[in-house]
């Protein structure tokens, strides 16, 4: 059986288990259970925390893992992303109080707490910087309240947390993150592991796209078609009605109103939209 680890909890375990059983996994039946085995496809599921995972696939006991790419360079694990999977995106970024530390170069001999201190030390390092580097479980914005650091080192979504804090992020981000499928970095090529691979890539696409449809005269096809290239080539039928044709095109979700206006406008009607469930491209 293929082993696969996915998050237990946190950010990201939500938004992995969705995205697993619309790919036709089965997935655990209560956010307690630390395995599920989905017999017909052959894969075993391992619910861990996220920021284990890349330890358990770099040692060859998991064959795949999901987690932040964050979380894997702080682990300092040889994995490879084989996918990026659109969620849980975030920032990794400095902050201070406003008007206490607003340039990088005014990091050394700063103390900068974090809880990733791999993705810290690999940063001041490459910026050639020396700091010292606290290490705490979490909740490290309270840290500069509280006099324990100068300097936090966390990610940011929204940045709310860092406001509340009467915090400031300062320099460019040291690094942005999302959900990545990892595999070891020396795996040898897995017709199994190129089996989920395709199935997430079908997943990504069927919330990318929907299906479009419409009817327009022949004469302006062309002009249609060009604002509805899909992905491989529109399909294009004939009407019993003369003169009109029938066209079907993968479309990208977030401009689909704007396209819809502009087909009217040049004569398309019956337009429809259609959500796509699932695809192999
Ligand atoms: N708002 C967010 N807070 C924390 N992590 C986030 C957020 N948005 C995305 N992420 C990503 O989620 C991963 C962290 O997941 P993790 O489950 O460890 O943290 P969490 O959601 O903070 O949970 P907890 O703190 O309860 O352990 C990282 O890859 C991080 O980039
Ligand atoms: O930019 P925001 O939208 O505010 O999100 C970022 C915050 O969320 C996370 O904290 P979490 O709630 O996970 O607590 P923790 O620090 O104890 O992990 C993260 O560590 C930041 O503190
Ligand atoms: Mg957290």
């Amino acid at each position: 059986m293929l082993r696969i680890a996915l998050p237990n909890k946190g950010s990201l375990s939500e938004s992995a288990t969705r995205m697993l059983t619309e790919a036709g996994y089965r997935q655990r039946r209560v956010a307690k259970d630390l395995t599920a085995t989905d017999e017909p496809n052959r894969v075993q599921f391992f619910y861990l925390r996220p920021r284990d995972i890349a330890t358990y696939v770099a040692s060859g006991d998991l064959d795949l893992g999901i987690t932040g790419r964050d979380l894997v360079v702080d682990s300092r694990a040889p994995v490879e992303e084989l996918l990026c999977l659109g969620f849980g995106a975030s920032t990794f970024r400095y902050a201070a109080r406003p008007g206490t530390v607003t340039d990088l170069t005014d990091l050394a001999g700063k103390r900068i707490a974090t809880s990733f201190t791999g993705v810290v030390e690999r940063h001041l390092a490459e910026s050639g910087i020396t700091a010292t580097v606290i290490h705490l479980d979490g909740a490290v914005e309270n840290a500069v309240g509280l006099g324990v650091a100068d300097v936090v080192a966390d990610v940011v979504e929204t940045g709310a947390t860092l406001r509340q804090a009467g915090l400031a992020v300062f320099g460019d981000p040291i690094m942005t993150s999302e959900a990545v499928l990892i595999r070891r970095g020396t795996a040898e090529p897995d017709q199994r592991v190129e089996s989920v691979i395709r199935r997430l890539h079908g997943v990504l696409v069927a919330r990318r796209y929907v299906m479009l449809a419409y009817d327009v005269r022949a004469e302006v096809v062309e002009n249609a078609v060009a604002l509805t290239p899909g992905i491989e080539s529109p399909t294009v039928s004939p009407l019993h009605r003369e003169g009109w044709v029938a066209v079907q095109s993968m479309t990208p979700r977030a401009d689909i109103h704007r396209i819809m206006d502009e087909l009217y406008a040049i004569g398309a009607r019956g337009i429809l939209v259609t959500d796509i469930h699932a695809c192999r491209i």
